[in-house]
């Protein structure tokens, strides 16, 4: 195998060209072959591998730095860069991040996982390199989905006016994880050569390249002459960029010839390559947006392997229903459709359905806009994304109490996506927003029970739910709910454990059948059900708060609060994560670390007197 070779990028420059495009079917089928085990995102890295090895063989990584947006489709550059041996644990337990991290290689340039940073990271970088008369070349690597993040158009309009040398390519496939949206999407669809005359080019290419390479060169940059002056009306030219492009992402051998041409041009020059999401693997070449982030699957027979069903499927089929019941409903996902469970939604009611693209603070004061004109917006966001859209909750629309529904999927650690995905600071940084209601249902009936309440009830309310699955419930079910009132599932004799959201599950397990402890799911943190708190602590109860999220800033922070302001000392312990980022692995090991499962619960519940077994036994 070439492969074997190749152990660090010095290596893959003394690759033929035939060799390197056998190193690049080679990484096509460990990608392919880890995928099928792990998971991960296979259909972006497959995308990607002729990229990497031209630039791995043009650039000289680590000095030259190569930043990867997103870097999700960075799987073969991890091959490349000394990683080969242990790419098999790749967002595994112990194993090697999905993503590019700083600490994780000398050749990741930046830590990533959340989109449309590279650009902003590089032009920092170029003032750094120039700043300290430093010499190498800095190349961005960035998709068209990433390109529709707010952070990368902004990091554009910098590089632009710095006119600092780099390098920027823009890796389109017209897909982000559904079909890419926007006015850019569709503005880069207009400058893509027509695929009958991208292959009549290619053939034309090979024709002209075998009588004279030289007559080749000629005509190649004639005709990149020709686009650059055919597309004067390239917003690329509003922000300053020589545009290269659009161009074959995956002939090797141009991209090689390309690269060498493009890291001598001063000033920031971007490059746009039109790629296949998926490329080299029929299933995901077909169905890149399922193949984008598979379970592992059998290589040989890729079928679609179900994932059960899941709290954003109890959402999606949640909201589907109730835009028949409230007509005013509006749903928005900063382009993550599948993930928040809205394809159904999107198909029936596609007139009350947004997209924004790669851009959660666009998508939360485009709420608020809504909220403002009559209509009642749900935000379906994942608590990490979220975190771009903070201000715009305090400033858009929690200051004048917007009929916002914020619906906070994958709440608590999420597992292979690691430390940049983790949903557990929301609670921290909503509880304080004034007006912001913030609940978290135990399973689908809560969830549409919540849904249902907060769109009557209006002014901003954040429904949190984790990434896992739940109990399917029959269409149609709407039951009520007690609006801050938490529910009393187990009673208990001297202690009681008081759980929000997915911890739950603990609570019910450390409790078992002991007839000392209780259970409550405290399914309301804004508004806390301050009288049953009160009623516990004056009644002597030990209390155990247990939430995955931070502890800082998290549930058992309110309750400790609330019990300041009432002037109560009950016996009471805060379960919550530490002060640490969680990388990715096992979500059980990581409970387990952080002290918020039922093992944790039963040593806490110990720590104060109270009599316990083993999890989820009597004493
Ligand atoms: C701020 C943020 N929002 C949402 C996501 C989820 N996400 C991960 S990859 C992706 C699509 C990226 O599309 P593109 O940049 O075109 O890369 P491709 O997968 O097509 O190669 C999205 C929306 C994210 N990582 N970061
Ligand atoms: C790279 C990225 O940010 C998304 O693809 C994310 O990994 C999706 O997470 P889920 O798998 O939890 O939907
Ligand atoms: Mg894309």
């Amino acid at each position: 195998m070439v492969l074997d070779k190749v152990n660090s990028p010095s290596d893959l420059k003394a690759l033929s060209e035939v060799e390197l495009l056998v190193l690049a079917e080679e990484l096509r089928s460990e990608i392919i072959r880890v995928c099928a085990q792990n998971g991960g995102h296979l259909a972006s890295s497959l995308g990607a591998v002729e990229l990497i090895v031209a630039l791995h063989k043009v650039f000289d990584s680590p000095r030259d730095r190569i930043l990867f947006d997103v870097g999700h489709q960075a799987y073969a550059h991890k091959i490349l860069t000394g990683r080969k041996g242990v790419f098999h644990t790749i967002r595994q337990e112990g194993g090697i991040s999905g993503f590019t991290k700083v600490s994780e290689s000398e050749h990741d340039a930046i830590t990533v996982g959340h989109a449309s940073t590279s650009l902003a990271n590089a032009i920092g970088m170029a003032i750094a390199r120039d700043t300290l008369g430093e010499d190498y070349q800095i190349v961005s690597v960035i998709g068209d989905g990433a390109l529709t993040g707010g952070m990368a158009l902004a990091a554009l309009n910098v590089i632009g006016e710095q006119q600092r040398k780099m390098l920027i390519v823009l890796n389109d496939n017209e897909m982000s994880i559904s079909e890419n949206v926007g006015a850019l999407n569709r503005f880069f669809k207009e400058l893509q050569i027509k695929k009958w005359v991208q292959d009549t080019e290619k053939w034309g290419r090979g024709v002209l390249e075998t009588i004279s390479p030289r007559l080749f060169n000629l005509v190649d940059r004639a005709k990149e002459a020709a686009k650059l002056v055919l597309h004067q009306e390239n917003p690329f030219y509003a922000w300053g960029l020589r545009y290269v492009g659009p161009v074959d992402g995956h002939n090797l051998k141009g991209l090689i010839h390309l690269f060498q041409e493009l890291k001598e041009l001063d000033g920031p020059t971007i490059l746009h390559i039109v790629t296949q999401k998926g490329k080299g693997y029929k299933v995901a070449e077909a169905d890149p947006i399922y193949w984008h982030g598979p379970p592992g699957f059998d290589p040989e027979k890729p079928e679609k392997v179900s994932k059960g069903y899941s709290w954003s499927a109890a959402f999606g089929d949640a909201v589907t229903e109730l835009a028949h019941l409230e007509p005013r409903l509006f749903v928005i996902t900063p382009a993550m459709r599948e993930g928040s469970g809205l394809v159904k939604y999107s198909q029936t009611h596609p007139s009350r359905y947004l997209d924004t693209g790669i851009c959660e603070d666009v998508a939360a004061t485009a709420a608020a806009g809504m909220a403002l004109r009559g209509l009642k917006p749900v935000l379906a966001i994942y608590s990490t994304f979220m975190q771009r859209a903070y201000d715009q909750i305090i400033h858009d629309i929690a200051i004048e109490k917007l009929d916002v529904v914020l619906a906070v999927d994958r709440a608590g650690i999420v597992g292979g996506d690691g430390a940049t995905h983790n949903g557990v600071f929301d609670i921290a940084y909503l509880r304080t927003v004034p007006g912001v209601q913030i609940a978290a249902p135990k399973d689908a009936l809560e969830l549409r029970a919540m849904l249902k309440k907060a769109l009557e009830l209006g002014g901003p309310v954040a429904i949190r739910y984790a990434r896992d699955n739940v109990e399917r419930v029959p269409e149609g079910s709407w039951p009520d709910i007690e609006w801050g009132r938490w529910e009393v599932l187990k009673e208990g004799g001297k202690a009681y454990i008081l759980s929000f959201g997915k911890t739950l599950k603990y609570a019910l397990e450390a409790a078992g059948d002991n007839p000392e402890v209780g259970v409550i799911n405290a399914r309301f943190l804004k508004p806390l059900d301050r009288e049953l708190l009160e009623k516990l602590a004056l009644k002597g109860y030990k209390l155990v708060t247990v939430e995955d999220h931070q502890k800082m800033g998290g549930f058992g922070s309110a309750v400790l609060e609330a019990l300041s302001e009432m002037g109560l000392k009950p016996d009471i312990r805060v379960l919550g994560l530490p002060d640490v980022f969680f990388d990715h692995g096992s979500i059980p090991r990581m409970h387990r670390e952080a002290g918020i499962d039922a093992a944790a619960i039963l040593e806490a519940l110990a720590q104060m007197g109270v009599r316990v077994g083993e999890v989820g036994t009597a004493d």
